[in-house]
């Protein structure tokens, strides 16, 4: 029987798992729930053997909708209690200054993940709950988190650092973590091969542009600055998120209009972005508001294209240039106007995108700029839940974490 690692990977929208087969690095089986907490029915879509099943109506939380995929195991298969599985990966957004790695899931990891909530309220709340529902499930099987985070662990302090008095940065780890990192450590470390560029010397800038939005800059390889900060709430303006916005502005709700620290965080968390601007965090009910006239949504489009346009170009002062901008989740490997809008603001630095293949649709990696671009740009689908199955399934086999945890 295959080996097999079962992936759980809850994004604030959504619920992605896999049944990776460790050695095709396939999904056996998988699925997706997507628009958890919108005002429209989600969506489930559940594969295996060939069959697609599908299910809509509303979806109030991740747990409703881990029990939800739970159930289409048990009635469309496969078994998970015979499904060869070797670990079941957790994808956590934050692990903060304790987690540079994978770690094993025991009690006491799983608090810390809870106490690190508050640093990633939309992500690790729901993750934890995820790896206590997996544990009672599978209870033998090893289960390993892993974080988000730990990509960015190495960050030059330039860019970690926050202009923040010392002593309360130093007090309270104040520090800008980034999110995201799995996937784009996968992606920054496909590219060379899909480019065909030596990896040595490539700069480069991954746009993961989902429901939750970061970018990030990489030379060789290594991370040299992302946009997400001490939470996910900093960057890019993202479904339901402001991304970067003048914290006096906190300061000012605060006083004029008496909100409290739970309102604030819901106001920049989920009520804004997309969602506040629009109605609608999916960028797909955005431009179907754009086509029926809707100034707004107009308006909102403009000011997520405006900012993409802003870190490329911060990040390419930053790095002294730029060879490679790759486009990847959601928004980045579906949404050709998005790409062709931001290029667009490229063109005057030679940056030339060929429209059909913009236009096409494909699971594929590819390149969508045209030969003679000054910058060679790609979508490449990020695939976080492979790189989960190789992280945890290298932890399950040598039975222990690199802090000391131990499988029983
Ligand atoms: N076909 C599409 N066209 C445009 N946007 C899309 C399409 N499919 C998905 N998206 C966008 O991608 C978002 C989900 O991206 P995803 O990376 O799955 O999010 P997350 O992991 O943050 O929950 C949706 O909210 C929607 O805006
Ligand atoms: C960190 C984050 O925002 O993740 P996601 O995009 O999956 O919600
Ligand atoms: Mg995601």
């Amino acid at each position: 029987m295959a080996k097999t690692v079962l992936v759980i990977n809850s994004g604030s929208s959504s619920i992605k798992y896999q049944l990776v087969d460790l050695e095709t690095g396939e999904g056996l089986a998988s699925g997706l729930v997507e628009k958890i907490g919108e005002p429209v029915d989600g969506h489930y879509k559940h594969e295996y053997n060939g069959e697609k099943h599908e299910l809509e109506e509303p979806i109030h939380d991740h747990e409703q909708g881990l029990k939800r995929v739970l159930g289409f195991f048990d009635e469309y298969g496969p078994n998970l209690g015979e499904a060869g599985i070797v670990a079941v990966g957790h994808r956590v957004v934050q692990g903060g200054s304790i987690f540079p790695d994978p770690a094993l899931v025991t009690d006491k990891t799983i608090n810390q993940v809870k106490d690190l909530a508050v640093l990633a309220p939309l992500h690790n709340g729901p993750e934890a709950k995820g790896a206590e529902v997996m544990r009672a499930l599978l209870p033998e099987v090893p289960q390993v988190f892993v974080f988000d985070s730990s990509f960015f662990f190495q960050l030059p302090k330039a860019a970690s650092t926050y202009a923040l008095n010392k002593e309360i940065a130093d007090r309270y780890h104040i520090r800008r973590y980034g999110a995201h990192g799995t996937s784009h450590e996968f992606i920054s470390s496909v590219v060379p091969d899909i480019v065909g560029k030596p990896a040595e010397g490539l700069k480069q800038i991954v746009l993961h542009i989902g429901n939750g939005a970061s970018a990030s800059a990489e030379v060789s390889g290594k991370p040299v600055e992302t946009s997400m900060g001490l939470t996910p709430l900093e960057g890019l303006m993202m479904g339901g998120r402001t991304g970067d916005i003048d914290p006096a502005v906190v300061f000012h709700l605060i006083r004029n209009a008496h909100m409290n620290v739970d309102e604030l965080d819901a106001l920049f968390n989920k009520r804004s972005g997309m969602m506040g601007m629009t109605g609608y965090g999916d960028l797909r009910e955005v431009h179907r508001e754009i086509e029926e006239g809707n100034e707004d949504a107009k308006l909102a489009l403009d000011v997520y294209v405006h900012r993409i346009v802003g870190y490329i170009g911060n990040y390419t002062a930053q790095m002294g240039g730029v060879d490679v901008i790759t486009f990847t989740a959601g928004v980045g490997e579906n949404d050709d106007i998005v790409r062709a809008r931001v290029c667009e603001k490229l063109a005057p630095f030679g940056v030339k995108l060929d429209l059909e293949k913009n236009a096409t649709r494909s699971k594929e990696p590819r390149i969508i700029s045209t030969p003679d671009s000054s910058i060679v740009i790609a979508v490449i689908p990020t695939n976080e839940e492979l790189a989960i199955a190789r992280k945890s399934a290298a932890i399950a086999e040598a039975g222990e974490d690199t802090y000391g945890n131990k499988t029983a």
